[in-house]
């Protein structure tokens, strides 16, 4: 049989990072080895699938924008129309990684395999976690068991849902979890999979990057102890559209804070109720605040920066906040 073809987008992020010292495993520069590189560097590739490169950007995750997002997202679209591309892996900083994942599950129509691969350590450094990374993100997207499955991350063996995996530890090659556990192991080159996501993707999303061309700007404000209104005011007063309340516990909101938000919400913006536990929240409507009589909106299990994310998107097509709630209870 012929061998598969399969496009590497290459972003930046410490997969192309470079360090002083073998033993400079978190002291280094992300964003330094061009894509090329990366590729010659693994011979084996070639074996599994047709790989070529494409360097789309060079730059650590954190400073991705909006913009980036648009461009990279155009660009997987446009690769997966075609004919001779039968998955594309994008390498990326893994400080954002979870975003991007999730913001093409929402808007990428395909069925083919998108795999987002990152790494923990620079390639200069002792035991480079980046090389099997990217050696199983290639070889996910050039198996047709991954079709059909949504936006893919593979980092430290396991296969998980681009929608609900994030980055929890930093520092350990272990940095990526999903709350409802992987849906799959890349062992040797081979898949096995045990689960499929349910929510909204993809081929089955209603939102579609070639019909977006502009991202609404969403703040993030994080709930703690002794908060105040001042980020959530200053957000609105910069134009957010929405304001994700990125909220202690099951997304609850201080005292000092309802009042701004139900003042916001009376200018128009959308407050979204998230939580930020790490390890996975879980906002409930109506548990901690009457999100029915505030006209709130709850981010159901997804992390602040996701929700972020499908705020943004949603908003480019819905300005109810019915819709959204609807929206963020389907993705
Ligand atoms: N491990 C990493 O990739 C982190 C490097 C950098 N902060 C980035 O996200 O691009």
């Amino acid at each position: 049989a012929e061998k598969p073809n399969v496009v590497i987008l290459a972003t930046g992020g410490t997969i192309a990072g470079a360090g002083a010292d073998v033993t400079n495993s978190a002291t280094y520069q992300a964003a330094k080895v061009p894509v090329d590189k990366l590729i010659a560097a693994i011979p084996q590739l070639q074996t599994i699938a047709n790989v070529r490169g494409e360097q789309v950007f060079q730059i650590a995750s954190e400073s991705f924008t909006n913009d980036h997002l648009l461009t990279l997202g155009k660009r997987v679209a446009a690769l997966v129309k075609q004919s001779d591309v039968d998955g594309v892996v994008i390498t990326h900083g893994t400080d954002t990684l979870e975003e991007t994942a999730y913001f093409l599950t929402l808007v990428v129509h395909t069925e083919k395999p998108i795999v987002l691969v990152g790494s923990m350590r620079p390639g200069t450094a002792m035991s480079a976690d980046g090389t099997l990374n990217l050696y199983n993100a290639v070889s996910v997207a050039a198996t047709k068991d991954a079709r059909g499955k949504g936006v893919l991350v593979t980092m430290n063996d396991e296969i998980n849902s681009g929608r609900d995996v994030a980055k929890v530890v930093n520092l350990k090659t272990e940095a990526f979890k999903s709350p409802w556990g992987p849906l799959g192991m890349v062992v040797e080159g081979k898949n096995y999979w045990f689960r499929l996501p349910v929510k909204r993707h993809t081929m089955n999303s209603e939102f579609d990057i070639e019909k977006i061309d502009v991202l609404p700007s969403v703040g993030i404000a994080y709930g703690a102890g002794n908060v105040s209104d001042t980020a959530y005011r200053a957000l609105a007063e910069k134009g957010a559209k929405a304001i994700v309340h990125a909220g202690t516990g099951n997304g609850s909101v201080a005292k000092a804070v309802v009042p701004a938000l139900q003042e916001l919400r009376g200018q128009g913006i959308q407050i979204i109720r998230s939580s930020h536990v790490n390890a996975g929240g879980f906002v409930l409507r109506n548990a901690e605040q009457p999100d029915d009589k505030y006209d709130w909106v709850v981010a159901h299990d997804l992390n602040p920066q996701k929700a972020k994310i499908l705020a943004s998107v949603a908003l480019t097509q819905t300005q109810d906040s019915k819709e959204l709630q609807r929206i963020f209870w389907e993705y």
